[in-house]
């Protein structure tokens, strides 16, 4: 068994970021850039007035000044003629401004009789107008280190960018084992359950990014996984789930080893997820989880989703955050417990609470559950008011 950080940098030695493609912005949300943006315009490209209302040259600003309104900019369409001392323009939000060196007073703190406005006694001090380039230069660089957001797409929009270049999503083929299972929506016989496995896997896939071939089920006979195996060619990633442990339907790791598996590891010091398994067979990773939901649930969140993430060029190594035990817990065994746990608000930090069982077979518990209590290997009993690390779901 070797520690959960090992286990890490191992799982993650089998991938490298996947090859650029090129895609249309509106394509974009998720994607990670594999190439840095750059502004092909500045913004504002002009001097814009931020409010509705007049604009005046500064020399004009005086309190109770009169001035006649001698034209109109708007939003796409400024005003090009002549100004003359004590004249102003009609101003509305978004117009560039007639010339440099203005002001603009909101529409509301003038009086306008005919084409004459008059000026507040007490002047607003600002000047109501968001000068060129308060945004960003032409050329400025964005690179975000991950997955686009949908404010990053509105940036990028912004700065004129209409396609962009993104790493390849990562194809993950997903195969679940076991003589048990039949899927949702099928007629489970006496002795079988629903592979949720594949269900939850394939979500958290996604939702990290990747394409998903979730395969037919594989029987716990060598032939069935080689068919599935043969399935899952082409694909950056194998995740299996179940046959992983020591019994002798399981089959996963025998099959694997037949096809070449280069194995980098076999059982992790941690709880649930004992008998993960990860490795390489030819190009394609492999990562063989448990089959205990829960078990292959936390091994999918600790291990597939940085593996993803580094796949598609970001760093998605979980970030513990620290909460105050609401409950006295006892010690830890041999492996590091990631326990299911609950969070309630609390003074500076969370207050957290493991759940009722840590059976890694309650999905429900799982569902219901918003944190990871991690309790390191080897660690004594603690108190309620000790402050600990987890990892939110
Ligand atoms: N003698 C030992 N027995 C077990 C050990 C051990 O060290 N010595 N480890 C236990 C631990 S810890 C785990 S975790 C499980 C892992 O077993 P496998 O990976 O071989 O998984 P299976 O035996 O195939 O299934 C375990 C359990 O999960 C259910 N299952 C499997 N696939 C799915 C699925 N797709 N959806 C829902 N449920 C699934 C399956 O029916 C079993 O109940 O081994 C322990 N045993
Ligand atoms: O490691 Mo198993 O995942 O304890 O149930």
């Amino acid at each position: 068994m070797i520690p959960v950080s090992e286990a890490l940098d191992k799982v993650l030695a089998l991938v490298a970021p996947l090859p650029a493609e090129t895609v249309p912005l509106r394509a974009g949300l998720g994607r990670v850039l594999a190439a840095p943006v750059h502004a092909t315009l500045t913004q504002p490209p002009f001097d814009a007035s931020a409010m509705d209302g007049y604009w005046l040259a500064a020399a004009d600003h005086r309190p109770g000044a009169r001035l006649r309104v001698e034209g109109e900019a708007a939003a796409g369409r400024g005003y090009a003629g002549p100004l003359a001392p004590r004249q102003a323009v009609r101003i509305f939000t978004g117009a560039p401004c007639p010339a440099p060196g203005g002001v603009v007073v909101l529409q509301e703190d003038v009086t306008r009789e005919g084409d004459t406005i008059t000026l507040p006694e007490a002047l607003s001090s600002s000047d109501n107008i968001r000068p060129r380039g308060q945004d960003f230069a032409e050329g400025m660089e964005y690179f975000p280190r991950a997955p686009l957001t949908a404010r990053d797409l509105g940036l990028i929009a912004a700065m004129n960018v209409a396609t962009l270049s993104v790493h390849r999503r990562p194809v993950v083929a997903l195969i679940a084992t076991g003589d048990e299972l039949v899927m949702p929506g099928e007629a489970p016989g006496p002795d079988q359950i629903l592979s949720s496995n594949s269900f939850v896997l394939a979500a958290l896939a996604e939702e990290a990014g990747a394409e998903v071939r979730m395969l037919p089920i594989a029987r716990d006979t060598e032939d069935s996984l080689r068919f599935a195996f043969s399935l899952a060619e082409g694909a950056d990633l194998v995740v299996t789930a179940g046959g992983a442990s020591v019994g002798e339907h399981d089959l996963v790791g025998a099959v694997a080893a037949e096809l070449g598996l280069e194995r980098a590891f076999w059982k992790i010091a941690m709880r649930p997820g004992k008998p993960l398994m990860a490795g390489r067979v030819g190009a394609t990773a492999l990562l063989g989880l448990p089959g205990n939901p829960v078990s292959a649930t936390v091994c999918a969140l600790l291990f597939l989703r940085p593996m993803l993430a580094k796949m598609q060029g970001f760093d998605g190594r979980p970030v513990p955050a620290r909460a105050v035990l609401g409950a006295d817990v006892g010690p830890t065994g041999p492996r590091t417990h990631y326990m299911r746990a609950r969070l309630v608000p609390g003074e500076s930090l969370p207050q957290i609470l493991p759940v009722e069982s840590q059976d890694s077979a309650r999905m429900r518990l799982l569902a219901e559950a918003d944190a990871l209590l991690i309790r390191p290997l080897g660690d004594g009993p603690r108190k309620a008011g000790d402050v600990v690390e987890f990892l939110p779901l």
